[in-house]
């Protein structure tokens, strides 16, 4: 059975998620937000290498195949790592509503063991949103779209200012990631109403 907190049901005053209207096309990859972002980052060897692709609405879906460097238990993939594969794909969800958002919550359900070399296959949306506060849903299917389902999860995210990132990073990442013509690219692609 799963049990979602109170602080997951939106509250009665939340409204619909409105796509942004310069959000990606359906079908079109998103992109790294970071290239060292441990879920998403092409320039990390650690990382998940998740790639999430615009869906309708705000909605999306994205994959990531479990390496032997995610393992938990002997040839099975790590929990937190799978929690990490939830929470990238559904704050890859503020890139379709052009909000910087962070984790505040993240529940997740595991409902089936993941093998190494399973290509996980992520769907995801915003359910409603208040204020500053983001709910959103996700599961992973094992193989595609149609496989069977090892996890779930429900989160909040908090809309942040990009300050953010610049008052707690640490100082070397942040002047890095400033002085990366890439990187302020994509930070922009984040403004609404700068
Ligand atoms: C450049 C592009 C880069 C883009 C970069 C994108 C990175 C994405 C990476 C993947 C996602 C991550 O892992 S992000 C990393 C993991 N997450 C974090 O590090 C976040 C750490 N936490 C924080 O910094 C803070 O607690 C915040 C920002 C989440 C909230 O602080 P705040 O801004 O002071 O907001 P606060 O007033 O407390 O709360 C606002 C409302 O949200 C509710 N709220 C706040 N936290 C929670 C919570 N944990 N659980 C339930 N509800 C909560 C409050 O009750 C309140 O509701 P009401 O009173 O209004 O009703």
């Amino acid at each position: 059975m799963s049990g979602i907190s109170a602080s997951l049901t939106p509250p009665a005053d939340a409204v619909a998620a409105v796509r942004h209207p310069d959000a990606p096309a359906p079908g079109e990859l998103l992109g790294a937000h970071y290239g060292q972002c441990f879920g998403c980052g092409e320039d990390q060897p650690h990382g998940l290498h998740l790639q999430a692709r615009a869906g309708e609405g705000v909605s999306l879906t994205a994959e990531f195949t479990v390496q032997p460097a995610h393992q938990g238990a002997p040839g099975l993939a790590h929990g937190g790592v799978l929690a990490t594969a939830l929470d990238e794909t559904l704050g890859s969800l503020n890139w379709l509503l052009r909000t910087i958002a962070v984790t505040g919550r993240l529940e997740t359900d595991f409902v089936r063991p993941v093998p190494v070399g399973t290509v996980l296959y992520l769907e995801a949306e915003v359910t409603a949103v208040a204020g500053r506060k983001i709910y959103s849903r996700a599961a992973g299917r094992i193989g595609g779209p149609d496989g069977p389902v090892a996890i779930r999860a429900e989160a909040l995210f908090i809309e942040v200012k990009v300050d953010h990132f610049v008052d707690n990073g640490r100082p070397q990442e942040i002047k890095a990631a400033m002085s990366d013509p890439d990187q302020l690219r994509r930070a922009r692609a984040f403004e609404v109403n700068p």
